[in-house]
């Protein structure tokens, strides 16, 4: 089982954030929710908080993530289990240290972009909770 968190960051407008995935690594060039693996002994809030300063500098209060819902799917020989958090504060603006690129896009537009296999039903939850 792999636990992953990732973050639904919201602005004014309801548009969230993705990352794009960096060539050269698995799903290279994917649309994804910023975030990732879990370490052994750390909570999930403190893993977001965590991986949301490595991705994209910004300070996330780990008691201000909003748990919103989950993806569960294989993923290769592994079965990925995905905590989605709608973070609707942050402070710094958002910048792509590990991602090729950034976009804030409304739930309803991300059908149009290629994203994991996971995150399809994360989208439609979106669509449905924004
Ligand atoms: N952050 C993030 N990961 C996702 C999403 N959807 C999805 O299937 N994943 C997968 C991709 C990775 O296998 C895993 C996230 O872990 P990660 O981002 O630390 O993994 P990675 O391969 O990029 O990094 P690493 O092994 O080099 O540390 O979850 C998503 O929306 N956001």
């Amino acid at each position: 089982m792999l636990p992953v968190v990732a973050a639904a960051l919201v602005d004014g407008e309801g548009r969230v954030l993705l990352q794009r995935r960096p060539p050269g690594k698995q799903m290279a060039d994917l649309w994804e929710f910023p975030g990732g693996k879990i370490e052994p002994g750390e909570s999930p809030e403190a893993a977001l908080a965590r991986e949301l300063a490595e991705e994209l500098a910004i300070t996330v209060d780990p008691a201000t993530a909003i748990p919103l819902t989950f993806a569960s799917a294989a993923l290769g020989q592994r079965h990925l289990l995905l905590l989605l958090y709608l973070i609707r504060d942050w402070q710094g603006e958002p910048r792509p240290l590990e991602a090729s690129a950034l976009a804030w896009v409304l739930p309803q537009d991300m059908h149009a972009l290629a994203m994991p296999p996971a995150d399809v039903p994360l989208v439609a939850m979106l669509e449905r909770l924004l």
